[in-house]
């Protein structure tokens, strides 16, 4: 099991902040677990639709509710028009990310959730439609077409290949997607969840709080950390290059992304997962740079400063091997941790309390203010 560090100091680390019923880090079984189900159990008998009406609903489906959930997922991944144009208007060289909130926040607009009834619908409609948003506005901005976000493929790892590479995906990438999926789900409080329980304890709507977290998870120390994995090993000509470059970055006491977890002390049970399907696509696509440079970093960290590899490190050589580029797959973490932050949010709410924590102040001492002409 992936233990837990000494969890005191900064960043509220080791404090409780509320109840969940969703998920436990570091706690159980391989070390992650989503409502009592070990993360490698739901990998190897579930699709991510599964697992997401899991989390969002309470429990796994029957075949038939699967049929029906993934139907109503399938209906729901059409963009109105308004956020066409919108998508349109955002230049190429926009982060991707910065695509993800604009969508969510734009839709808001056009499908505002008017009351908390209206919740399951509202998660629903977000996790069906975040990959026709990223899809539509990276091919037009940059291959110029105005794709038709109507395919009828079976599942959203499928359907957001397809959308990318205007081609029926291989039933490989398509399995790989639906792990990947699962494995970024839900993650109990980290950043951009506790931003989503925090907009939600205002009784604010489903779309900010949804906007909030993405912003939470675009930085490099939390869901961005894959994309700027994926530009480190990308520079890398081959294992010894990773090792010199590696130690001198740890000399240079410069952060490594892709390794390290605020919770976990020896290691992240998402990373053998995915590092097993890294290989397989490696051998899939013929590569012997770059899942070897991969190991390599990952020997190098564990060696030099005991720092294991993240559930982001080998997602940056995965997603690399299917053809995904590299400012996409922060997005992807989006597409699946949707489904956490909604039924986070929905948690919040049913038991809810304005989060409002107290800061240890560190300023002046009480003072008068001088009229501006006396100020130097
Ligand atoms: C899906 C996810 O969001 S997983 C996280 C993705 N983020 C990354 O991969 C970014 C790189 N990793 C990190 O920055 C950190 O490990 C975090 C943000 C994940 C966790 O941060 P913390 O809980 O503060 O880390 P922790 O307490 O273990 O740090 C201990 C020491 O190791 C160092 N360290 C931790 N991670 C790394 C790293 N990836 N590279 C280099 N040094 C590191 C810290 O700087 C710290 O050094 P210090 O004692 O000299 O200050
Ligand atoms: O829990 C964390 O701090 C970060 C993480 O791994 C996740 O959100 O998946």
């Amino acid at each position: 099991m992936g233990s837990t560090k000494p969890l005191t100091g900064a960043g509220l680390r080791g404090q409780v902040a509320g109840k969940t019923a969703l998920s436990t880090v570091g706690v159980s079984g391989s070390g992650l677990t989503y409502r009592g189900y070990d993360i490698k159990d739901l990998v190897e008998h579930c699709e991510f639709e599964e697992v997401a009406y899991l989390i969002l609903k309470g429990k796994l489906p029957t075949r038939d509710e699967l049929l029906a959930y993934k139907s109503k997922l399938k209906s729901l991944r059409r963009l109105p028009g308004e956020l066409k144009s919108a998508l349109e208007n955002i230049p190429a060289n926009a982060h991707p990310m910065d695509v993800m909130r604009t969508g969510c926040s734009m839709l808001g607009n056009l499908e505002t959730e008017l009351d908390f009834s209206d919740q399951e619908d509202a998660a629903d409609r977000l996790l069906a439609i975040f990959p026709s948003i990223i899809c539509y506005w990276y091919r037009y901005n940059h291959d110029g077409v105005r794709i038709d976000e109507n395919t009828d493929d079976g599942s959203i790892g499928a359907h957001f290949l397809h959308m990318l590479h205007d081609e029926t995906p291989k039933a490989l990438h398509e399995t790989v997607m639906n792990v990947s999926l699962i494995l970024y789900a839900e993650h109990e409080f980290n950043a951009s969840t506790f931003t989503a329980r925090v907009c939600a304890s205002t009784l604010s709507d489903m779309h900010s709080c949804i906007t909030g977290a993405i912003g939470s998870l675009r930085g490099p120390l939390h869901g961005g950390a894959n994309e700027a994995a994926m530009d480190m090993i990308a520079k890398f000509n081959g294992p010894d290059h990773a090792e010199r470059e590696m130690l001198g970055m740890l000399e240079r006491k410069e952060k490594i992304m892709g390794f390290g977890h605020a919770i976990y002390s020896e290691s992240d049970p998402r990373n053998e997962i995915i590092k097993g399907w890294s290989e397989k696509l490696a051998d899939d696509v013929g590569d012997s740079a770059l899942y070897p440079v991969s190991v390599r970093c990952e020997e190098v960290m564990w060696r030099e400063k005991r720092l294991f590899c993240n559930a982001d490190f080998f997602h940056a050589s995965a997603y690399h091997f299917m053809g995904i580029p590299t400012k996409l797959f922060t997005p992807i973490f989006v597409m699946s941790r949707v489904t956490g932050w909604a039924a986070h949010v929905m948690e919040q709410r049913a038991d809810n309390r304005i989060i409002r924590p107290s800061a240890e102040y560190v300023g002046e001492a009480p003072r008068r203010v001088q009229p501006i002409s006396e100020r130097s």
